[in-house]
């Protein structure tokens, strides 16, 4: 891990957040369902599973995370079949299942405005894209391309996760820039959010990084030809034709310029792209089928909930039409459906395991009725039912051909709530049902006090966010201020104590700044200060953060082990800063910067004694005429010569 010396405030609340949204990212009904007949499978292999795991970004991070925080010390999983290896099968199904069916359905947690259909199509195919262009550029393994493509925007995902609401109404609002609109509105945007939790599943950040850069390759500040701008420009590539591929919108000249460029920066010719874009459009249908992601709309048509039944979405929708799905034996003419359906519950009637897992996931219906004939291993069915998310929430009734307490125990104790004989009266079934309906008002009424209360906890986590976001930031040059610098120099500093790496820091202040206030007025001088932040902030590297400390002085913290190269970053800045122009109404105004270099020495025994050395070179710089820089070392400063430097 790099120091952390980044310009931006820290992302701890966002990783908080994540913290408790991680677990409650949905993922496509079409994969819990390949997964869960997979599961039932005796012969399944790891690379059938692999398969249908690796279409769900959401899976996929959950199984790289567990893979790789029981593996301390080995090398990280960086790809899926790894991670089912290290993991187990058992315990891959069992996460599977057990995170399927998850809210998404749920019209008090769903985000309205985001295409969850849409973002897994594209999610999948530009992975495919990436794992085909990693097979003819030999940038990283292909498998492991295709993981971090897939999960590399996952941050919009968590988005929809936590901000179901304000995340809504921002995409209803159509920000030209979505990144911008989600840094004002949330403090940080859905890239640096997915980055943080590539990192958090355990992907590498030589990935990462370039991962981050997939909607503009352009941004990324990797040295020109390095292996990291190569790989920004992979993604970007595999996000961009995957993006051209599945919107209209895109005018297929425009896209087709900026795929040229694009190849040619990655050393491909274009004739390339044209095949490798077939084979993966191929099998994204192919795999499109299976996870039924072009048809199934959200919810799935039909689903009791949608947007055509007003109650659904309403918790006071008391006594709401019940779903229930029953399962019995081909032929058995069940009179409990016909008792039921006069009772106003809307019946589901299926023969056989993979149709009735189908209809659950389809309709997820509150009760379920297993028929005494039903040809299913009745405690298995009803285990595996209770172990999705769920499954834990249903009404689960055991129709038995007697209720002998044997049997009874054996239903209830598989995860049965009730029992009731095959030929129950209609007077006893009735009492029955407003039982059930009863549980159901109260767990409607809890499920829409629980999603209020998170909502809630969420918007306060974000003002809360914004707050620190706020107390962070300079309000004049949004550069983060002396707060936010001292705590990165603390933080810098522990991570240099413990690994020894090293930290260095540049202090610079603008030469006769009182001057410009005198001569051209304060707002003169407001405008310096944030031009001068602007083009501080244009040329500092990864690895670097720019602070403003007060008044008319920034610090610059660097993880640069060189004194030589420092020196050469505090020249390039002075070099800038002397070359700025400012217009200011009929005026314009030059200045200059002077500049104080200490690199962490055995002499220092805190941060402030290191800022203390840069301090003095900044004040000896100021005493040698300004407009130049000085630098701390051995216990003695010495000065640049800014004509030998040109
Ligand atoms: N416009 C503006 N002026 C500020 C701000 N903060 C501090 N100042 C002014 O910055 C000036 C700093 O002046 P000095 O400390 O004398 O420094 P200087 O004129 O740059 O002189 P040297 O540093 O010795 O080159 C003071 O006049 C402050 O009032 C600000 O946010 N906006």
């Amino acid at each position: 891990m790099m120091l952390v010396v980044s310009g931006d405030p820290p992302l701890s609340t966002a990783r908080t957040l994540l913290d408790n949204a991680a677990e409650k990212l949905p993922s496509p009904n079409g994969v819990a369902l390949a997964i869960m007949e997979l599961w039932e499978d005796e012969h399944a292999t790891v690379n059938q599973l692999a398969h249908l795991a690796q279409t769900d970004p959401a899976l996929c991070g959950r199984l790289l995370k567990l893979a790789n925080s029981a593996s301390t010390g080995l090398r990280p999983v960086t790809s899926i079949p790894e991670a089912i290896v290290r993991i187990g099968l058992k315990t891959v199904g069992e996460l599977a299942v057990a995170f399927s069916l998850i809210d998404v359905n749920n019209y008090d947690e769903r985000c309205q405005s985001f295409d969850y259909l849409g973002f897994w199509s594209q999610c999948l195919l530009m992975a495919l894209i990436c794992r085909e262009l990693g097979r003819v550029t030999y940038l990283a393994p292909p498998e492991e391309l295709f993981t971090c493509a897939l999960m590399a925007r996952i941050g919009l995902l968590a988005f929809a996760t936590i901000y179901p609401q304000a995340f809504s109404d921002l995409l209803d609002a159509k920000p030209s820039d979505l990144a911008a609109a989600e840094r004002q509105r949330f403090g940080f945007d859905h890239n640096e959010l997915s980055a943080e939790m590539l990192e958090d599943f355990g992907l590498p950040e030589a990935l990462v990084e370039p991962a981050k850069f997939h909607e503009n390759s352009g941004k990324a500040d990797f040295a020109e030809h390095s292996r990291g701008a190569k790989l920004a420009t992979l993604f970007h590539l595999g996000h961009q034709l995957a993006e051209s591929c599945l919107e209209t919108s895109i005018s297929e000249a425009s896209q087709a310029n900026r795929t040229k460029t694009l190849a040619r920066r990655l050393g491909l010719p274009v004739e390339q792209i044209s095949p490798l874009l077939r084979q993966s459009l191929k099998q994204w249908q192919e795999w499109s089928k299976v996870l039924e992601l072009p048809e199934a709309p959200l919810p799935p048509a039909g689903t009791p909930g949608a947007a055509d039944d007003p109650d659904a979405a309403t918790p006071d929708s008391k006594s709401k039409k019940l779903q229930a799905l029953l399962i019995h034996a081909v032929g058995s003419d069940h009179a409990l459906q016909q008792l039921l359906e006069t009772r106003s519950i809307h019946v589901h009637a299926c023969h056989e395991q993979n149709e009735f897992l189908r209809l659950a996931l389809q309709i997820q219906p509150q009760l379920i009725m297993i028929g005494e004939d039903a040809a299913v291993e009745k405690d298995r069915l009803c285990r595996l039912i209770r172990s999705t998310e769920w499954g834990k929430k249903v009404y689960i009734m055991s129709i038995l051909d007697c209720c002998d307490s044997e049997q009874t125990t054996q239903a209830l104790s598989s995860g049965a709530d009730i029992c009731v004989r095959q030929d129950i009266g209609t007077q006893e079934l009735e009492a029955h049902l407003l039982v059930v309906q009863r549980f159901f008002d109260l767990q409607a009424k809890w499920e829409h006090d629980r999603a209020e209360l998170r909502r809630i906890a969420n918007e306060l986590a974000l003002s809360h966010r914004r707050m620190e976001v706020l107390s962070l930031t300079d309000q004049l040059t949004s550069l983060p201020n002396r707060r936010s610098a001292i705590e990165a120099l603390g933080q810098a500093w522990s991570m240099s104590e413990r690994t020894d790496q090293p930290m260095s820091v540049i202090m610079i202040d603008i030469d006769h700044f009182k001057h410009i206030n005198d001569h051209f007025g304060h707002a003169a001088g407001d405008q310096v200060l944030t031009d001068v932040a602007k083009a501080l902030k244009a040329d500092i590297r990864q690895g670097e953060g720019i602070y403003r400390m007060g008044g008319e002085e920034f610090l610059l913290l660097s993880s640069l082990s060189d004194i030589k190269q420092l020196i050469v970053v505090a020249e390039r800045l002075r070099r800038r800063i002397a070359a700025l122009r400012i217009d200011y109404g009929e005026h314009e105004i030059q200045l200059s910067i002077s500049l104080g270099v200490a690199q962490r020495g055995a002499e220092h025994d805190h941060f402030d004694a290191l800022l203390s050395a840069a301090d003095k070179a900044l004040y000896a710089a100021k005493d040698g005429g300004r407009n130049r820089v000085c630098f701390y070392h051995n216990d003695r400063i010495h000065t640049i010569n800014p004509s030998a430097q040109g």
